[in-house]
């Protein structure tokens, strides 16, 4: 069944399958799904979602079942993003990347879109190009993972002067043709991360990663009329939400720990106020909604795929 499309923010749950410890654990799993109903219980409180998927949903179920149609209105004009939030280990990065193997069916959201978006704008459009940028946010600082030939150069968000809105000045976005192309970008992105992530001595992550698929195409459904269409795809890995809750924690990770508060508070009250269409949305209180501005408020259209564990140990 596909989740209705007027809605401008849509919320999805995937509970991940038990892993090695959680299997030999005697505790029953304090968390239980059901599909038909999109609700999902944990100890004895239930509660509804747009969809949720169970620990046998498929990587191939999660891109059939709610990313597609948000590629499609991608590929339509509209800008669209889809965060993947949850507590470490409970599965956003499997979620939103997986493996990058486009033909294994791990792959996540981010290949299986590439591969998707690809295929469309060669059955569909005479003229069409991609442009793709992978953006790292810690502790407010923003890292370009593509940005090899710009090192020494300061990402910097400005204000854009001629169509309003945030753009992230001396952020490499790379112009692609094909989706080898952009999966060749993905392995440097990706090692790019991991390396971040050494640095910071955590192999969990305690960073925000924005992975942006801008499509320009041809439109000329009109006889004689040719309109260039751009459309914006958002996909985010957010930092463990754990940290919100975080107390006690000192110098480097009380740091960390009130950065990723700060944006995913803010996340939060954004994505309320959207709903709620209020007249004062406060993109402003975080670089990360900053960043997202255009992508959120509008025609755009945001999923959260919230990613949760089975609830033992
Ligand atoms: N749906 C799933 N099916 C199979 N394995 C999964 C699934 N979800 C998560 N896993 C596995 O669980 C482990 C943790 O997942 P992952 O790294 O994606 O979590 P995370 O939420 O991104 O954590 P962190 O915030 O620490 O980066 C990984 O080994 C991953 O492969």
């Amino acid at each position: 069944m596909e989740i209705e499309k007027e809605k401008s923010v849509r919320v999805a749950v995937r509970v991940r399958p038990l892993n090695e410890r959680e299997k030999a654990s005697p505790r029953p799993s304090a968390v239980s799904v059901a599909t038909k109903t999109h609700q999902v219980t944990v100890r004895k409180k239930t509660y509804t979602f747009d969809r949720v998927f169970g620990q046998y949903a498929t990587q191939k179920d999660i891109f059939k079942g709610i990313v597609q149609s948000v590629v499609d209105e991608a590929l339509a004009g509209y800008n669209c993003t889809i965060f993947a939030y949850g507590q470490t280990g409970t599965g956003k990065t499997h979620t939103i990347q997986g493996s990058l193997s486009p033909h294994d069916e791990n792959a996540g959201i981010i290949p299986r879109c590439v591969n998707y978006i690809f295929e469309k704008l060669q059955a569909t459009k005479s003229e069409y190009s991609v442009r793709v940028s992978y953006l790292q946010l810690y502790n407010e600082e923003l890292i370009d993972l593509l940005g090899e030939n710009k090192k020494g150069k300061q990402l910097k968000l400005l204000e854009n002067a001629n169509r309003g809105g945030v753009y992230c000045h001396n952020l490499e976005e790379v112009t692609t043709l094909t989706a080898s192309h952009v999966f060749d970008l993905l392995e440097i992105g990706s090692k790019n991360r991991i390396m971040a992530e050494t640095l910071l001595n955590d192999s969990s992550s305690r960073s925000h990663c924005i992975f942006t698929i801008r499509i320009h195409s041809k439109e000329s459904s009109i006889p004689g009329e040719e309109m260039i269409q751009i459309g914006t795809l958002n996909l985010v890995d957010l930092a463990g939400s754990e940290c919100v809750g975080r107390s006690g924690a000192r110098n480097v990770r009380a740091r960390e720990a009130g950065s990723i508060n700060q944006s995913l508070l803010t996340l939060g009250r954004v994505i309320t106020a959207l709903v709620d269409k209020l007249p004062h949305i406060p993109y402003r209180d975080s670089k990360l909604t900053r960043l997202l501005q255009e992508s959120l408020g509008g025609r755009a259209m945001t999923t959260i795929i919230a990613t949760l564990g089975p609830g033992k140990c």
